[in-house]
């Protein structure tokens, strides 16, 4: 059996619903083989982050080389990554680990407030990690720290995605949670078109973690060898059914359900 494989380096969400373990059960479901790089250990739940403890680069730079020398993942997912040392270390043994595929989720603020990258490293991000990047998937929120000016319109939103594109990226989708009205729609531009891809709005709180979860989705189905529009058509399936069957659990922003996507194409 030939299996795909990807990597994710992310921070660790000890609920599980975000992170490092979202990413992880994102791939099994999509049958990809999973490895981590952790940056960071947050001690997090439903209700927010209670404490964020940063690796050194040290311990993040071995974690990936010892993935590359080995085990050669056909894809990559960057996520938390903190501060600037962490982005430029990442970036630097991406490039030395010739790995490719990369998909950046800048990951900036978690949805209770809690800053997961310091306000000072967007500039970091955007120097060293966007030009190596095949896909960048930001919210809104973080979408328009990159390009800084607002994004209200869907042209606001396509000249965004633009800039963000002449950063260096080849690929940029713009997420459309933060958004409002009864559609959710996710902007993709691979640098000739603008796609658009939209879903009735789920009302409910259970969102925690669903950019970690999309974006892994897309790095498997990229591992997989698919094309970044068959990618992202998955993936807001993926996130689509997990939302929708959410487990209701924990007192606060409950984590989506991973496994909904697999059991429905199961259960057809
Ligand atoms: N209420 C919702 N109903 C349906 N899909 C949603 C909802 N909220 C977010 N999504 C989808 O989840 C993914 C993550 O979106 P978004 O909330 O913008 O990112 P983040 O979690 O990074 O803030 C996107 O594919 C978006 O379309
Ligand atoms: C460890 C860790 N990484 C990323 C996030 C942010 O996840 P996201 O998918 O954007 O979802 P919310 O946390 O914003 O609901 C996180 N919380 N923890």
């Amino acid at each position: 059996m030939r299996i795909s494989k990807a990597l994710t380096i992310a921070g660790s969400d000890s609920g599980g619903g975000a992170g490092i373990q979202a990413d992880l059960k994102t791939f099994q479901e999509l049958e990809v083989y999973g490895m981590s790089a952790i940056t960071a250990v947050t001690a997090q739940n439903t209700l927010g982050v209670q404490g964020i403890f940063p690796l050194t680069v040290e311990a993040v730079i071995d974690q990936i080389k010892s993935v590359g020398a080995d085990l050669h993942p056909n894809a990559v997912k960057t996520g938390m990554l903190f501060n600037s040392e962490i982005i430029e270390a990442v970036a630097h043994a991406i490039k030395k680990e010739k790995m490719a595929k990369v998909v950046v989720d800048p990951v900036m603020i978690a949805k209770g407030g809690s800053p997961l990258l310091l306000e000072e490293s967007v500039d970091t991000l955007k120097k060293k990690l966007i030009p190596i990047a095949f896909c960048i998937t930001p919210n809104i929120p973080e979408a328009e720290k990159l390009v800084g000016f607002k994004i209200v319109s869907l042209e606001d939103r396509k000249r965004a995605a633009k800039t963000i594109f002449d950063l260096g990226a080849k690929s940029v989708v713009i997420k459309g949670g933060h958004d409002d009205g009864n559609e959710v729609t996710d902007l993709l531009f691979d640098g000739n078109t603008y796609h658009l891809f939209s879903s009735p709005r789920i009302d409910t709180k259970h969102t925690h973690g669903t950019g970690c979860t999309f974006a892994a989705a897309v790095t498997a189905e990229l591992a997989k060898g698919k094309s970044i529009l068959e990618a992202v058509e998955t993936a807001k399936s993926f996130i689509h059914a997990a939302i929708e069957d959410s487990l209701g659990i924990g007192a606060g922003h409950g984590p989506t359900n991973h496994m909904a996507y697999r059991n429905r194409k199961v259960n057809v």
